[in-house]
């Protein structure tokens, strides 16, 4: 599936009575990359779980390429080319990391894993390991890869380099521009390291108690010191 466009309006969601989400409005056209900020608490994996239908939504549209995926359940939405990678990192532990990617393939050749290899060539070193065994990094590129396999035409990613070392997370950036650049993927990124989530994006929404209180270009949000202070915190700029 090409990168497909994605269209909010209105979207309000939350858990059970709890309304987290209010009134959010906003486009992400096809093959470009967005950036989620806002402090902790603020609604942005709440956002992403939203999109991927797992909250209790309000009201609101989502459209992808045009067409409204709003009712849709999360394996539709899955099917329609959203692909989440959770801030859990969900992958089964008891099985190898062969065995999580060829969970990942839905239905294409086994062949393909091999892209995933191409992508993490860690992951082909520690493909008979057990999920339990790999460290925190290997862990988020197998979640990623898995996700990947089945080419979502939306991608979301949700703090990928949480815990993560320093030399890790330039490796994860680093294949994420790599897919961004591909032109198959629009991705959405939820992250808290600023400088990383201005590197990646075209565009950063700010998030503050479930509402847009900002939306501009990575390039206007890094020269307005002021504005990173109140929304997202005091030294986050270098
Ligand atoms: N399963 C849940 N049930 C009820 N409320 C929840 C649930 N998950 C999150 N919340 C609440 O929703 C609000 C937004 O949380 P969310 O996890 O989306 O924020 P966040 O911006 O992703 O924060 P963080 O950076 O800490 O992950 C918080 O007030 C949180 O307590």
């Amino acid at each position: 599936m090409p990168a497909a466009s994605l269209d909010v309006r209105g979207l309000s969601a939350g858990y059970g009575p709890t309304v987290v989400l209010e009134d959010l409005s906003f486009s992400v056209p096809a093959g470009s990359r967005l950036s989620i900020l806002g402090r902790n608490g603020m609604g942005k994996t709440t956002l992403l779980a939203s999109l991927m239908g797992m909250t209790r939504r309000y009201g609101g549209e989502i459209r992808v390429d045009g067409s409204d995926i709003a009712s849709a359940k999360s394996s539709e939405r899955a099917m329609r080319g959203i692909g989440l990678v959770p801030q859990t990192r969900d992958i089964f532990r008891s099985l190898t990391v062969e065995e999580n990617l060829l969970v990942g393939i839905k239905g294409r050749p086994r062949s393909v894993i091999e892209e995933a290899y191409e992508m993490f060539p860690r992951l082909k070193e520690r493909r008979r390991n057990l999920g339990w065994q790999l460290s925190g990094g290997e862990q988020q590129m197998l979640s990623t890869a898995r996700t990947i396999l089945g080419r979502p035409s939306v991608l979301l990613l949700d703090e990928p380099l949480e815990g993560l070392a320093p030399v890790i997370c330039d490796e994860l950036m680093a294949a994420f521009s790599r897919l961004a650049a591909s032109g198959e993927m629009t991705i959405l990124l939820v992250e808290q390291r600023l400088e990383s989530a201005l590197d990646f994006a075209d565009s950063v929404m700010i998030l503050e108690r479930g509402r847009i209180v900002w939306q501009g270009t990575s390039e206007t949000l890094r020269s307005d010191h002021e504005l990173v202070e109140r929304y997202i915190g005091v030294g986050s700029l270098h």
